[in-house]
């Protein structure tokens, strides 16, 4: 309470609660001044509450109850013309406690209107809220229906602090800026000596504590991230003017609980909050980033390895996001501000002439918050906090003079002159993208200008008239920015929650084996401890063993504990985990159905088309297949044709080639003529020798057989002498033909052969086919019939009748034949007439004459005809030559 009431004597002046500083002491001292009391003309005419409402309420009176006491919320209320005079003086009735007094108030409260919770809600933070910022929500909701009263205005929020001034600031000026909280106003004195104002969402004087500041403006948002929004609150203003101080807090020496700035407030509040959700599993990851010179690095990797990283756009947003930055998954608030103390150590900052520990660069605490439902039946959601710490703007002659603090300056005006521009454009509705991408810290606070968050600017100023420009502009600023409209709303995302809920889970667990096995190791220890005072000190061992049995029990109890809730997390996690995967199996099956059956749809359809497609194609296959098939029909006619001619050209050439042969053969057999005539020719020519040598024998047979005999007349001798000549004769002129005859054919089979070698030559040239090889011809002379010879006029090799006798050959011509004696039957025949004409009488030969020559002409003329003889006309001539002889 002795808080409250030193708080109390901390508002500010501005906020004219000092007319009443008598009511409101006396307030806290549960008794309501008639002072304090006015008429109720001025009682501003609200609406009621509904029914909801009320019931809400009742549930907070509790905690307002506990606040009533401190007195000065009334006195609030009756500044803000919420409540009356007379209404205090209800509320404030010394027969009511206090239990009695918040429930007039409540009861008088709904009368007035949203706008009396509101100043309610108010009033209670100028009350030192950091301890009931439940309550204050709870007004949030019931007054706004929303989840914080920045909720309600969906623009950026705005407010302005101002830094006290500081030592030497002091001595030297009194602060130019005048802040009406009242009011949200703020005015500052213009060069032609008058004052300019500027209204805000709220204005904190140089007074305000931080945690005023913490639970005005930045508690709502900080609570709103836990239900799934987007937050940011951002530090504006020039160098020297407390945004770091606001942001963090003062250098490390000063810091502390009352001191300590929005960051830690935040962590700590959002850990707290989410302790109290029961219903829920919430992770939280945090990451920390600069933007020295344009350039993004990650505070939380150590300076050496820190490299700057890239900033990449997200396609299907638009926004920018720094790629490879770090999310730390914390546990609770100690971690989270450990993370933060380190990376704000490894901030560039330096001393300028401003400030001596002027930072360098713009910072970025982003802390994400997952957020998923333990039974699975809401839907998980995923906030952002995002907490900007800017450079401050420089003016030259407050930059350091090296080249790098040129550098630095320049960079820090350069990327606040873009924040400045792209603010402005909002601030006129007229959003140009391409502006955010001119600098790297528009880039990456694209997503809580112009989308989803509810976002506040802290305007920092300073109240030194040397600054008196710098704070100017930074309240035009502040003008545009509260102007830049927002669309707050919260982010659901199952899949990425549940996720990070897993993810969380994994991390509980390990923790949990981590106590598991330390308590195991305890226990271990223990035992032995227990051993060791066995054996030394017996009268101890009842306590010893009291103490192991109490720690063991402890101990099983921590490990059942553990268990249980490993099981239960275990158990939780596979419940969600097969709802969510249910749920995203059935949505999965749906899709890919839907899917197959388009697919499907489109595949028939295809399938059609391609049927079609086939069929016209098949017919067009069977015309063409018709067509070819006529083609080859002609073509195997043509083939057989072709065979056909081929066949005929080779029977064509068979049969020249067997025309051939019979040629070879046929002048082959020629040539056995010739030689077979040759032959003949030489036998004739032995034969006429003989038959001459015989002949003459004959004849001198005859004369001599003439002379011996006396019976033997001139006449039969002559007739018979003339009948040799005529045979002689004939057969010398038969010779002579024989042998013309046999040159004549010799020369026509020359020819023939020489012809068929012409003939073979050429076709053997056209049709390269069978040659006749003339000279190699092993095919056998055809078998000679004696009789077909004889038919022919050829020649015969024997008579047939005396094979042994006698051998003989016949000829025969036309009209006349002859046989010729030669070989073995000559020689007989004569050594038979030798025989008969050396032994026997001279007759005898002539008998035997007789009758072979009569044998001869019986057989000529069985050959011949008409029986004549061609050599009669030569008988005249023979005896002649016989009678010669
Ligand atoms: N509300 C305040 N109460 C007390 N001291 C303050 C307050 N605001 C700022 N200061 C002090 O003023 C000095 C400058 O503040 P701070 O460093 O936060 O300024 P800044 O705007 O961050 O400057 P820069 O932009 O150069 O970093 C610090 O020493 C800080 O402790």
């Amino acid at each position: 309470m002795s808080d409250n009431r030193a708080s109390c004597e901390e508002l500010p002046a501005s906020s004219k609660a000092g007319a009443r500083t008598e009511s409101r002491s006396s307030l806290y001292e549960d008794d309501v001044p008639q002072s304090a009391r006015s008429d109720g003309a001025d009682t501003p005419d609200v609406g009621e509450m509904d029914n909801e409402q009320r019931d809400r309420l009742r549930l907070t009176r509790d905690h307002i109850v506990l606040r009533l006491q401190t007195g000065h919320v009334l006195d609030h209320l009756l500044q803000e013309r919420v409540i009356s005079d007379r209404d205090v003086d209800e509320i404030m009735d010394p027969e009511n406690d206090t239990k009695q007094r918040a429930s007039v108030l409540l009861e008088i409260l709904p009368r007035r209107g949203a706008r009396a919770f509101k100043v309610f809600r108010d009033s209670l933070l100028l009350c030192e809220a950091a301890d009931y910022s439940d309550l204050v929500t709870e007004l949030d909701r019931v007054v706004v229906g929303g989840t914080g009263m920045l909720q309600k205005d969906d623009r950026i929020q705005v407010v302005i602090r101002v830094r006290p001034l500081r030592g030497e600031e002091k001595e030297q000026e009194e602060g130019c800026l005048t802040v009406d909280t009242r009011l949200m106003q703020i005015s500052v004195p213009t060069m032609n000596n008058g004052v300019q104002q500027f209204i805000f969402n709220k204005v904190f004087p140089e007074e305000t504590t931080q945690a005023e500041i913490f639970n005005t403006m930045a508690s709502p948002i900080v609570d709103a991230v836990l239900e799934g929004y987007n937050g940011c609150i951002l530090c504006y203003g020039k160098t020297g003017s407390g945004k770091t101080y606001t942001m963090a807090g003062p250098s490390d020496r000063d810091l502390n609980e009352k001191t300590e700035g929005i960051i830690y407030r935040a962590l700590k509040q959002l850990f707290l909050k989410s302790q109290k959700k029961k219903d829920w599993n919430i992770a939280f990851f945090v990451s920390v980033l600069e933007i020295y010179n344009e350039k993004v690095f990650d505070l939380t990797v150590p300076r050496k390895e820190r490299p700057s990283l890239d900033i990449r756009e997200d396609p299907s947003n638009s926004l920018f996001f720094a790629n490879n930055l770090e999310k730390h998954n914390i546990t609770n608030a100690m971690d989270a501000i450990r993370v933060f103390f380190e990376a704000s150590a490894s901030r560039r900052s330096r001393a300028t002439e401003v400030n001596e520990r002027s930072s360098r660069s713009h910072m970025v605490f982003q802390v994400v918050v997952s957020i998923l439902h333990k039974e699975g039946t809401e839907s998980g959601r995923t906030g952002e906090l995002y907490l900007v710490d800017l450079a401050g703007s420089e003016t030259a002659g407050e930059v350091n003079k090296d080249a790098e603090g040129l550098r630095e300056g320049a960079n820090i005006n350069m990327s606040l002159l873009h924040l400045k521009e792209v603010i402005r454009d909002l601030s006129v509705k007229n959003r140009q993208d391409f502006k955010f991408r001119r600098s790297s810290l528009t880039m990456l606070l694209k997503r809580v200008l112009t989308g989803n968050s509810k976002t506040a600017f802290i305007v920092n100023v300073d109240p030194s008239k040397k600054s008196l420009r710098d704070t100017r502009r930074s309240l035009d600023f502040a003008s545009d920015a509260k102007k830049v409209k927002v669309k707050p709303k919260i982010n659901y995302s199952p899949l990425e929650s549940l996720l990070i809920k897993y993810l969380k889970d994994i991390g509980d667990l390990k923790r949990q084996i981590k106590t598991m096995k330390k308590s195991r190791k305890k226990s271990a220890d223990g035992k032995k401890l227990r051993s060791a005072r066995k054996t030394s000190d017996v009268g101890t061992e009842a306590e010893v063993d009291t103490a192991s049995l109490t720690s063991e029990s402890k101990e099983s109890f921590d490990v059942d504990r553990v268990r249980e809730l490993v099981n239960f997390s275990v158990t939780n996690t596979a419940q969600d985990f097969r709802a969510k995967l249910d749920g995203l199996l059935e949505e999965e099956r749906r899709e890919i159905k839907d899917e197959i059956s388009a697919q499907l749809k489109g595949f028939q359809q295809t399938v059609q088309e391609k049927s079609e497609q086939e069929a016209q194609q098949a017919k067009e296959s069977v015309v063409t297949t018709d067509k070819l098939l006529e083609e080859v029909h002609s073509k195997q006619q043509q083939v057989l044709d072709e065979q056909l001619q081929t066949r005929q050209l080779l029977t064509d050439i068979k049969e020249r080639t067997a025309e051939e042969h019979t040629r070879d053969d046929t002048s082959g057999q020629l040539s056995d003529h010739v030689q077979q005539m040759n032959l003949a020719m030489e036998d004739l020519r032995t034969l006429n020798r003989e038959l001459r040598y015989e002949m003459e024998s004959h004849l001198e047979n005859i004369r001599q057989d003439m002379r011996n005999r006396d019976d033997i007349t001139d006449k039969s001798y002559h007739e018979e002498f003339k009948k040799l000549q005529t045979n002689y004769a004939d057969l010398k002129i038969e010779i002579n033909f024989l042998a013309q005859a046999f040159k004549e054919q010799a020369k026509a089979a020359e020819e023939r052969r020489a012809q068929d070698e012409t003939e073979a030559t050429a076709t053997d040239g056209d049709t390269q086919t069978v040659k006749p090889n003339h000279g190699s011809r092993t095919s056998t002379p055809p078998h000679r019939d004696p009789l077909s010879s004889l038919e022919a006029g050829t020649e015969t090799s024997c008579c047939e009748c005396c094979e042994v006798c006698c051998t003989g050959t016949w000829y025969r011509r036309p009209g006349y034949a002859w046989f010729s004696v030669r070989g073995k039957g000559a020689g007989w025949v004569t050594l038979l007439v030798m025989f008969h004409l050396l032994l026997c009488l001279p007759i005898f030969p002539i008998i035997l004459f007789y009758f072979y020559t009569r044998r001869y002409y019986q057989e000529t003329s069985r050959l011949h005809p008409t029986g004549e003889s061609p050599m009669k006309e030569d008988g005249e001539t023979m005896s002649r030559a016989i009678q010669d002889s």
